[in-house]
């Protein structure tokens, strides 16, 4: 019986080759050897790179603390569930309770630092920019669907980091960028600009609030992903677009595959050297990953593709896309520049890349802007009336026309923008740039261990910026729930260069912050070599909107007795970006 056995299990293990009369390993067993084989080499490395390489004996920083923070689960750090709604409040809540501006976590084996002061915001990812400025790498979302080169998770120490940067700046800030057929018929600095698009654009997003009041914030999205696919793309969007759905699939993907705790290989990534074919739910990620990149893929390269083949025939419309092909089509024609270095140089890829950042960057963040606005704007009639008063002292051109805000005329509502940046404070767009719980999802990474406040900040540990609980400081902003713009207004916050200046840049790094009620974009748009490129274009846009909105149309609560209001309690949603929870409004005609 026993002969019987082990017979079975040689057969099973071994095959044979009649020829030679040899036995080696079965296919299946030989897997299975390599696998364990690789399984333990792994561990073996793993246990050799932390008890030895990294052992706390090795610098003398590893002497010193981390911040202080909640404990946590022995195996997985903070649960999840703790943090999904509203992250911000809690990490404020344990500043609070630890009493350090600076706090820190565990997720699995990631170690997450939180900056709650605006000061240690300052001293670490502006000041020390050049070393806290990387993304923590996702494997799930980087590695295996393929987004490692978005203009969003590209490593601040590859070279393309800054050649995406300076494409950005040049694509979308300086004016006259985008010339030609598209927004024909701006106003001055508009043609050849992105001015004439967001004019246009902003028409036909007032014509169907006012047809469709209820439907303000699909409109908003509207009015964005038409704006940005004609500057990506020289795009127009259609009902049902069918680049539109492959956008709308791809953000909901991204939040899927970026979800926080979900994939173990984030956190293992040794994980992902586990072959495809071998079946079973440990593998699952991968089969799954494979499949979101294509389909992200197509997101990347159809509208890219489309732009080629619309130049090729001759007859397009100008685009950031279609300006730097041809640009570079022009420059490899001509010889190429002597001493030009070849990682500043913009390639095809590069463009592609920067024209999905453009769109990413831009798809939910105004629309939420003008979401919590319009919101704002209800709840606070004296506010509203003034916004109006001073737009009515423009003087409109066009005798017998309806009132149309320009670009140019900006610069003279001067309240309106304290209320931009009251809104931009009060409801912050990306309240924490955090992994956990996918907010704007835009963690900074530090890339060499540091020491702060006597506290060890270590390598490679993911640091989040908490600009909810730096909007919320009433030591920064007096009475900080309180939504009032002449916070700005009243005080001599700006000074008068940069008050008229409509595309001021007060994003310039080591310039102190005004000690109280500083601009709140110092905050809002993030924080070095990651500050978002699109701030101008935000700004104009948002200005813009709101302009021409309640040059046409007032916003009230709706009446629910003669005189007395529903006052609704504010409340923020909790997602990618954020903004006020929505509660009835009314929106009507106002001439
Ligand atoms: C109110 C509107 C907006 C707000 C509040 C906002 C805010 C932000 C924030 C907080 C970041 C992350 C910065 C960091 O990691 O420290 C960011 C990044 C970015 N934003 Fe914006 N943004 C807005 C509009 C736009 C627009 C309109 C565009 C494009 C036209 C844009 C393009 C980008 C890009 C490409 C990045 C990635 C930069 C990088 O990782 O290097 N954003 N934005």
């Amino acid at each position: 019986m026993d002969a019987l056995i082990s017979e079975a299990a040689v057969r099973l293990l071994w095959t044979r080759i009649p020829a030679a009369g040899v036995y080696y390993l079965g296919p299946p067993m030989a897997t299975a050897v390599i696998v364990l084989a690789a399984l333990f080499l792994a561990i073996a490395l793993g246990f050799i790179y932390y008890v030895i390489l990294r052992a706390p004996w090795r610098t003398q920083r590893r002497s010193l603390s981390l911040p202080p923070g909640p404990r946590g689960n022995r195996f997985s750090g903070i649960p999840n569930e703790v943090l999904n709604i509203q992250p911000w409040r809690k990490y404020a809540e344990w500043a609070e309770e630890f009493q350090s501006p600076v706090i820190h976590l565990r997720t699995f084996n990631r170690t997450i630092i939180v900056l709650n002061s605006s000061t240690s915001i300052k001293d670490l990812l502006v000041k020390r920019a050049s070393i806290y400025s990387d993304r923590p790498f996702s494997w799930m979302y980087y590695d295996i669907c393929g987004r490692g080169k978005t203009v969003f998770n590209i490593s601040s120490m590859d070279k393309r980091h800054g050649v995406y940067r300076k494409v950005l700046d040049r694509g979308i800030n300086r004016r006259g960028n985008v010339p030609g057929d598209v927004g024909k018929g701006g106003s001055e600095g508009g043609s050849g600009s992105y001015w004439g698009l967001l004019e246009e654009e902003v028409e036909v997003l007032v014509d169907r609030i006012m047809k469709d009041p209820e439907g303000y914030e699909k409109h908003f999205r509207h009015n964005s992903a038409s704006v940005i696919m004609k500057l990506a793309y020289g795009y127009s969007i259609k009902e049902n677009d069918p680049f539109l759905k492959l956008a709308e699939e791809s953000a909901r993907i991204s939040g899927w595959a970026l979800a926080p705790g979900k994939w173990l290989v984030d956190y293992y990534p040794i994980l992902r050297f586990l072959p495809t074919w071998l079946p079973g739910p440990l593998t699952e990620f991968k089969r799954l990953g494979q499949h979101w990149k294509q389909r992200m893929d197509l997101f990347s390269d159809v509208p890219h593709e489309w732009v080629k083949g619309q130049m090729a025939s001759g007859s397009y419309i100008e685009s950031f896309t279609s300006r730097l092909l041809r640009d570079i089509q022009e420059k490899s024609a001509s010889h190429p520049q002597p001493g030009h270095r070849e990682e500043d140089r913009i390639t095809e890829d590069i463009i592609k890349w920067c024209a999905v950042g453009l769109h990413a960057g831009a798809a939910d963040t105004t629309v939420c802007a003008l979401t919590s606005f319009i919101l704002l704007m209800a709840l606070h009639p004296q506010v509203k009336k003034r916004v109006q008063a001073e737009i009515d002292e423009i003087e409109f051109i066009g005798e017998g026309e309806l009132p149309r805000v320009r670009i140019r005329d900006l610069p003279k509502l001067k309240y309106l923008k304290a209320v931009m940046k009251e809104v931009l404070r009060y409801a912050p767009i990306g309240n924490l740039v955090c992994e956990l719980n996918g907010s704007l999802a835009l963690p900074h990474k530090v890339i060499q261990e540091d020491v702060y406040m006597g506290y060890r900040i270590p390598k490679d540990a993911t640091v989040l910026a908490n600009v909810w609980a730096i909007m919320h400081d009433p030591t920064l902003y007096p009475d900080p729930f309180t939504f009032n713009p002449d916070r700005f207004f009243n005080l001599g916050v700006d000074s008068p260069k940069s008050e008229d200046a409509l595309l001021s840049d007060p994003y310039t790094t080591t310039k102190p912050v005004q000690q109280v009620n500083p601009d709140p974009r110092n905050f809002a748009f993030g924080f070095g070599k990651r500050v978002c490129p699109g701030i101008q274009f935000a700004e104009t846009s948002l200005l813009l909107c709101m302009a021409s909105i309640l040059s046409r149309m007032d916003i009230s609560l709706p009446v629910a007795s003669k005189d007395i209001h529903q006052v609704p309690k504010i409340d923020f949603t909790t997602g990618l970006t954020s903004h006020i929870k929505p509660f009835p409004i009314e929106i009507q005609r106002r001439r």
